[in-house]
């Protein structure tokens, strides 16, 4: 039997098995088949035509899906970004009138600072000092959190000891300028806040000594922990310090000797959000996966993070173990050149919420979100905003948002380019996408990105955060993403450019070819 529209294999013992079954198709079979194929003719073109008339109705629909889709997307990413905004202009609001409760006296420079009036930035106040002398709080190049610090609350805990006041300057070029500084960072009570990002050399001058340090181990690591209690140790009795450590790490040391009972540590995680306000150093003893550990513990501001390489790559732990007790001599005593490794802030947004607020707490990533398929074999579908604007749909395994730190880590396997972290942007990276003309991205700091699992994904897709937390986002989910306020400020060996240069350099093997001889061709 020859195939035909009814029967396109052409095979009759199917067609007879369909007879004894469909009492419609066995009508049909008791004429020949040319006699059936032309009865078919006309009604199987009208219907056709039929089809054509419903792709192209199905078309317009799918258009009218994407513009109310685009519609919702960019409400909802400009509502997420005044909810930033609002967040941030709080925050400070709440710590001007902490300041001005307490000071009331600064009331016009204070003023002054919060209506960015230029002139008067460079210059917070100056106050009498406790031997009724004026004492300039912020001298010309940098600023300070000296008077901020000294201001600040007796705390009602007799055993909380006030944060280290420091001052932050920074330079082009090797030219100290304090152009912009209040434009770029700014801290309170010793929390280092971006309004914008700075590209500069940056260098932290303590105004006051440290007094309190919070030491990060990576866990399972017998050579760490004979460090940390060594380290201790020293810090303790030579440095006169005050030592916070994790629960885990307090319970091995007081297993070791009870010499360790002056060190400090928390028994409820809600504690954890208040360290900022009581560190004025971390120092992480790992690999990279601790600084992120690190810094994943602090939710807005970070305190500066000295880390020390004890894993296999370290991109960000340019100090070595060895000589710890001379890094931190230098550390302690200041100035510090530092990094300031921007982070991104990430919503999930549930369709199931009626709106923006009802999602769950942000996650801020030093490194990267992805978004990917998870364990589904299908490919991710994922619409992606940027600001106002349709950006393209992943059709493949996955998509990186990378800051400009992980842009060594996953981003760069996923085919992205490395970026000095000091370049204020954000990666957007695809995994394996399957389209030929598919290349990253790289956007500027400032915009809001929207990743949208659409209605007719065919499975859902999993997000997760510096390679931890995954969450699921079914159809309907997106996830917001943009640049946080609260960056982290990392020691640098040398200076963010020289550290960053040694590390594709020593832990990439980046451009290493042997140099070609001079015994050869040459041109005349
Ligand atoms: N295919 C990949 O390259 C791949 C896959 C998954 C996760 N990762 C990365 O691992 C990170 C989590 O790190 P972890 O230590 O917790 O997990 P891990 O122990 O699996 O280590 C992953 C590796 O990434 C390196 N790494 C981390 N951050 C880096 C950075 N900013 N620059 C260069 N290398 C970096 C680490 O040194 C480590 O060698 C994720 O944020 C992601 O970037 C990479
Ligand atoms: N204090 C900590 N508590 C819990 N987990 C931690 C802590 N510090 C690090 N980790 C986790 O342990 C894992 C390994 O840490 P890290 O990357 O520092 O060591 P490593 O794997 O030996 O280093 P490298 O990746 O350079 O070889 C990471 O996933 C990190 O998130």
């Amino acid at each position: 039997m020859a195939p035909n529209k009814l029967n396109p294999s052409g095979n009759s013992s199917l067609s007879s098995g369909s007879q004894a079954e469909n009492g419609f198709i066995s009508s049909f079979s008791l004429f020949p088949e040319k006699a059936v194929q032309e009865l078919l003719q006309s009604p199987i073109q009208a219907s056709d035509d039929h089809l054509i008339e419903f792709s192209e109705a199905l078309r317009t629909v799918a258009k009218a899906l994407r513009k109310v889709a685009e519609g919702k997307a960019s409400a909802q990413a400009e509502a997420a970004e005044w909810k930033r905004k609002y967040e941030l202009e709080r925050t400070r609001n709440l710590q001007f009138e902490d300041k001005e409760k307490s000071c009331p006296e600064h009331r016009t420079d204070l003023d002054d600072v919060k209506t960015n009036n230029p002139a008067k930035q460079p210059i917070l106040y100056n106050k009498a000092n406790s031997n009724g002398k004026s004492e300039e709080c912020c001298s010309k190049n940098g600023i300070c959190s000296h008077e901020v610090l000294r201001d600040g609350k007796p705390n009602s805990n007799s055993k909380m000891v006030k944060k280290a006041s420091f001052k932050l300057q920074w330079c082009c070029k090797g030219e100290q300028s304090d152009q912009h500084k209040h434009d770029i960072v700014s801290f309170e009570r010793g929390n280092i806040t971006t309004a914008e990002r700075s590209s500069k050399q940056i260098s932290l001058k303590w105004e006051s000594c440290p007094q309190t340090v919070l030491i990060l181990n990576k866990p399972n690591s017998v050579s760490v922990q004979i460090l940390c209690a060594d380290m201790i140790r020293w810090l303790r009795q030579q440095k006169k310090l005050h030592i916070y450590v994790e629960p885990r790490v307090k319970v091995d040391l007081l297993t070791e000797s009870s010499y360790f009972n002056f060190v400090e540590t928390w028994s409820d995680d809600k504690e954890i959000l208040k360290l900022h306000t009581k560190v004025d150093l971390v120092i992480t003893l790992g690999g990279d996966g601790t600084v992120l550990w690190a810094a994943s513990m602090f939710k807005g501001p970070v305190p500066p993070i000295v880390p020390f390489s004890l894993g296999s790559l370290g991109f960000m732990t340019p100090f070595y173990s060895e000589n710890y007790k001379e890094c931190l001599d230098s550390i302690l005593k200041g100035p510090i050149s530092i990094t300031l490794r921007h982070r991104l802030l990430c919503h999930v947004i549930r369709d199931a919420a009626k709106n923006e607020f009802e999602t769950g707490e942000p996650i801020l990533v030093l490194n990267e979100v992805t978004i990917d398929r998870g364990i589904s074999s299908y490919l991710t579908n994922l619409e992606c905003y940027c600001d106002n604007s349709f950006v393209t749909c992943v059709q493949g395994d996955g998509l990186i948002l990378s800051t400009t730190s992980g842009s060594t880590a996953y981003s760069l396997a996923a085919g992205g380019s490395m970026v000095h972290p000091q370049v204020p942007g954000i990666l957007f990276t695809p995994i394996c996408p399957h389209s030929l003309s598919f290349r990253p991205l790289i956007l500027p700091e400032h915009v809001t990105l929207r990743v949208q699992v659409p209605f007719n994904s065919r499975s859902p897709a999993w997000a997760s955060f510096d390679g931890k937390d995954r969450k699921q986002l079914a159809p309907g989910d997106a996830l917001v993403c943009s640049m946080a306020p609260w960056p982290v400020p990392t020691a640098c060996l040398v200076d963010s450019t020289n550290d960053f240069l040694r590390s594709i350099h020593e832990g990439l093997h980046w451009n290493l070819r042997k140099t070609q001889s001079f015994d050869g061709p040459r041109e005349s």
